[in-house]
């Protein structure tokens, strides 16, 4: 029997930021993976932390806010060769008064539901917008 190597899974819990019938969506940088890709803020959840605290910590880092988390969308996985990304959105928001200063973005755009599909996004994205707009639709 030929081993069947397992694919390690990279858990990356996402930020879905509404803000008046808009989300946020931001531009990676030219400079790493997937180089001017749209995405949703969030990043590699870290050892110890659970899906949630990594969340917040990566939205502290990369925007500047303290976020306010709320429902857990179901995840999207993407093939990415040696590792599985496994994208977990959740639904937030941010306090009023909260100023976003982005550290590692290039840009970032508030999006209605008609322009969700104008950015070039990062390929698994589609599938986590598939899924955003289910729950607008209040599908589940
Ligand atoms: N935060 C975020 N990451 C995404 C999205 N879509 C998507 O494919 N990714 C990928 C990009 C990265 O490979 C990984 C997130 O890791 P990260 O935010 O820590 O980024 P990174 O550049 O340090 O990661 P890496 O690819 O260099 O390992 O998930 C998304 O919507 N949001």
């Amino acid at each position: 029997m030929p081993e069947v190597e397992e694919k390690v899974s990279v858990p990356v819990p996402c930020a879905i930021i509404e803000k008046d019938g808009r989300i946020l969506v931001a531009q990676r940088n030219a400079l790493g993976s997937l180089p001017l890709k749209w995405e949703f803020p969030g990043g590699k959840q870290e050892k110890g932390e659970t899906e949630e605290e990594g969340l917040a910590r990566e939205i502290m880092e990369e925007l500047s806010v303290q976020v306010e988390i709320g429902k857990r969308l179901p995840a999207t996985s993407r093939d990415d060769g040696w590792r599985e990304i496994v994208l977990i959105p959740f639904v937030c928001t941010l306090p009023v008064g909260q100023q976003i200063f982005l550290t590692e973005h290039e840009q970032m755009r508030w999006l209605s539901r008609t322009e969700f599909y104008t950015v070039d996004w990062a390929e698994a994205d589609r599938n986590v917008l598939k899924t955003y707009e289910a729950y607008l639709d209040r599908s589940f």
